[in-house]
């Protein structure tokens, strides 16, 4: 039982690629898995609903098409969303929608008040630039100008996540996957926000560095108690990492609850499967 209130609150976000029509526009719309069989519009996310709380990780469990990714880039402003509202605890005490934001006030977000890490670090990070300067590029985002300060606090977060502080000005083109998401990982934290997102960041790494990436995620939100959504359609992943988790099929959150009672009880089909397959 939670008493304090959310640090993040999603409320019926709904993105859809189509202009939908009277079938799936309606209540209870007639869907193929998330897809319109008359109009053929795609419903990725449909009025998903989430609280995050502080110094929580929560998980997102689904199979591939299930509308993680566009949840999390949605959350992340990547997406524009097509219907629903966000509120941040940090942002005006969580009482503005932050999806009605102007551009201005959602870069603001997007640089101070989150952190994002990426399945493909392509997209987290400027590959051909050195490693110190990546990281540096969110702290000036978020305002930063002092150089000696960046540079510090640069250095602190490779030596946190186990980059060799010698291989600072080398760039991530030049290190391996594992290393690559842990730039990633020290580039989110650089402006300290209360909140990281995290989706499929093992996925494709070998299971002893994905264990060893997920080790540091789990070290990291220990030390700086901070608020992680972490994605994967790896319950296992899920299971190592999160204290609670939603359950995603067709763009729609079937079952949530404390991670223990969903693994050990699991109530929707779709789950059992996912909970049965790890046995
Ligand atoms: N630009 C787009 N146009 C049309 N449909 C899209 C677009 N982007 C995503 N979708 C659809 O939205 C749904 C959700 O995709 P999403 O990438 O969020 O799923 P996911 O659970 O993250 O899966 P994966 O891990 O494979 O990316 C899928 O059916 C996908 O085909």
């Amino acid at each position: 039982m939670h008493v304090e209130l959310p640090i993040l609150k999603i409320r019926n976000l709904t993105k859809q690629y189509g202009d939908g029509c009277p079938n799936c526009l309606q209540e209870n719309a007639k869907l193929e898995k998330n897809f319109c069989p008359i109009c053929k519009t795609v419903f990725a996310c449909k009025n998903v609903s989430i609280d995050l709380y502080r110094g929580e990780i929560l998980g997102i469990v689904g199979e591939s098409g299930s509308g993680k990714s566009t949840l999390m880039k949605s959350l992340y402003f990547d997406e524009e969303i097509t219907a629903g509202a966000g509120y941040l605890e940090d942002f005006h005490s969580g009482s503005l929608n932050i999806f009605t934001q102007s551009e201005q006030q959602k870069r603001f977000i997007r640089n101070t008040l989150l952190g994002m890490v990426y399945q493909n670090p392509m997209l987290g990070l400027k590959m051909s630039f050195s490693s110190i300067s990546n990281i540096a590029e969110k702290q000036i985002s978020a305002g930063n100008r002092h150089v000696k300060n960046m540079v510090n606090r640069s250095n602190e977060l490779l030596d946190k996540v186990n980059i060799p502080l010698k291989r600072s000005k080398e760039p991530p083109k030049n290190f391996s996957g594992g290393m690559q998401q842990r730039v990633q990982i020290a580039k989110a934290l650089s402006s300290n926000p209360p909140i990281l997102l995290l989706d499929e960041v093992t996925t494709g790494l070998d299971l002893s560095v994905q264990a060893s990436v997920l080790d540091l995620i789990k070290t990291i939100q220990r030390e700086l108690n901070i608020s992680m959504i972490v994605v994967s359609h790896d319950l296992a992943v899920i299971r190592m990492l999160a204290d609670r988790t939603i359950v995603m099929l067709n763009g729609q959150i079937i079952e949530q609850g404390l991670t223990d009672q969903i693994l050990e009880d699991p109530q929707h089909a779709y789950t059992q499967q996912l909970v049965y397959s790890l046995l």
